[in-house]
């Protein structure tokens, strides 16, 4: 029985630099991965969708480029095939690069197959059983398909199959108006194809304000995509008429409609990949939702094994793995009692413009009972978003009145993916919203219109 000092099951995004890190430190580490190196963010998610979202927003531009006195010869036509090669280079190349690290990486052994536990120190894959006294567990999740009729004998794509589309849609129908449905609706409507999102929640991305909500499918209905709110009921079936096309019907506020499509993409969150795991024989405990129960060092409850990235529930994003990877490798290797808990929510929201998110929305802000001051701006009195042309969406920052902290923000508008971070990185450093009002920003920005924002707080 080949027996290492660590096992890492999954190469996500914390799997493969704690193989780094922990081979470095001079430990023998097995890694083991069932598919494709670097798991869900490098093969079917960020790398790829980002890079679809860039040849959409090349397209939507050519076809406004003459609202720039850009003159091109006849409409925009897209080569799905390009596209789709364009993206799985993009995301082929990063693969082969964790690949080839891990490969040759001294002191690692690379299996691939399944991993399951045995016991609390075994880990069989295929006709090895590896045994080591740390396991960490990296084996992130996959969409979750809901309990909709007729859902199981109608074709249907999630955010994995829809990546192997090489034609553009006649009419996709989205169910889900979240993350993976907003950003694939855009991407395909800019693409040409009639889109349609059914989400079942009173406005899209739920967890936002709504009026940042509300914004967005402003954005997203200006370029002609149909969003359904409040779809109740939801049934799907093959067309009668023999198109082979799908029908889903919905109870409507004007009763039951259906609208049919050409393609339907199912996009109503994930679960993580810990069914099939049996880590129930290593006594390790999972919450009611299947997520791996972790405290804030995320170790399990059994003694020398962890669980970082999508399966333990605290975070579902590419930058909170690698952070759970840093706070392991800092508690374990460095005297660094890194925590969750330092952690504060940050994300954004890849339509075109973004919404960089952190912290707070002001609903939740107000919920703490604390003296709220918001200040919000519409990108239409943003210089540098006026000069590019890009003035859809509005920015909002919400403080604590009597301690100066910022709270939160939602910036929904050109660049602010990244105009985000002056927010994020004063959060951090913990110092009050005057540190950002008397800092001097580079003029046209849209990072310039922070200070003013800052001057212009208002009780909530
Ligand atoms: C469409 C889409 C777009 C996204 N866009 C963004 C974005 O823009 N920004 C962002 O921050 N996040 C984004 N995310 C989320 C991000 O991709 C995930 O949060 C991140 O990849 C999670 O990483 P992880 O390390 O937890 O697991 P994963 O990357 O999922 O890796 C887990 C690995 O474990 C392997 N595995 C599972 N079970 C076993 C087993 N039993 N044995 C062996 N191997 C196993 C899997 O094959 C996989 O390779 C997106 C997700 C999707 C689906
Ligand atoms: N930009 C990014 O960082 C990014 C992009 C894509 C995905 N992701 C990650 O992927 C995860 C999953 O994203 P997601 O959008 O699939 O899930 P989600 O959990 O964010 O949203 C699912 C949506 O589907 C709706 N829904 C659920 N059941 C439904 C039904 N039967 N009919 C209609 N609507 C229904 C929900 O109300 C919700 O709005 C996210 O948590 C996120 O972490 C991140």
């Amino acid at each position: 029985m080949p027996s290492f000092d660590a096992i890492i099951i999954g190469t996500g995004q914390a799997g493969s630099p704690l193989a780094g890190r922990l081979t470095e430190a001079g430990m023998k580490v097995a890694i083991i991965e069932r598919n494709l190196f670097g798991g869900t963010c490098v093969n079917t998610g960020c790398t790829p969708t980002k890079t679809l979202v860039a040849s959409a927003k090349t397209a939507q531009m050519a076809r406004r480029a003459a609202d720039y006195g850009v003159l091109l010869d006849g409409p925009v036509k897209i080569d799905m095939k390009k596209v789709k090669a364009r993206a799985d280079s993009v995301s082929g190349a990063s693969r082969d690069g964790i690949g080839t690290w891990l490969d040759g990486m001294a002191n690692c052994t690379v299996y691939r197959g399944h991993a399951r536990f045995l016991d609390a120190r075994r880990v069989q894959v295929g006709d090895d059983v590896l045994s080591a006294d740390k396991i960490f567990i990296n084996v992130g999740g996959r969409a979750t398909l809901p309990e909709i009729p007729g859902l199981a004998s109608v074709p249907h794509l999630t955010n994995s199959t829809i990546l192997d589309l090489d034609v553009v849609p006649d009419h996709l129908l989205i169910i889900g108006g979240s993350y993976i449905g907003l950003e694939f609706a855009q991407i395909y409507r800019r693409f040409g194809a009639k889109v349609t999102v059914f989400e079942t929640g009173p406005h899209l991305i739920r967890r936002e304000d709504e009026d940042i909500s509300r914004a967005v499918a402003e954005i997203l209905t200006a370029e002609g995509i149909d969003i359904v709110t409040g779809a109740a009921n939801l049934s799907v079936s093959r067309a009668t008429n023999g198109s082979g096309s799908i029908a889903l019907s919905h109870d409507g506020p004007n009763g039951l409609q259906a609208v049919g499509g050409s393609h339907l993409l199912v996009a109503t969150g994930r679960r993580p990949n810990t069914d099939d795991l049996d880590a129930e024989k290593a006594g390790i405990a999972l919450d009611a939702h299947g997520y791996i129960i972790v405290d804030d060092a995320l170790r399990t409850n059994v003694d020398g094994i962890w669980a970082m990235g999508d399966c333990n529930g605290k975070g579902a994003f590419t930058h909170t793995a690698y952070n759970d990877f840093e706070i392991v490798a800092a508690n374990l290797l460095d005297n660094d009692p890194r925590r969750v808990s330092d952690r504060i929510p940050v994300y954004a929201l890849y339509i075109d413009p973004p919404l960089g998110r952190v912290g707070l929305t002001e609903t939740e802000a107000k919920k703490t009972g604390r003296n709220i001051v918001v200040s919000t701006r519409p990108m239409a009195r943003v210089s540098r978003a006026i000069e590019k042309g890009e003035t859809q969406g509005f920015m909002k920052i919400v403080a604590d009145a009597d301690s100066g902290e910022i709270l939160g923000a939602a910036l929904l508008g050109t660049g602010c993916d990244e105009v985000v971070h002056s927010l994020i990185d004063v959060m951090y450093a913990k110092r009050p919203y005057e540190q950002v009002r008397r800092g001097v920003h580079i003029h046209p920005t849209v990072s310039e219109l922070l200070p003013t924002m800052m001057a212009e707080f208002h009780p909530a």
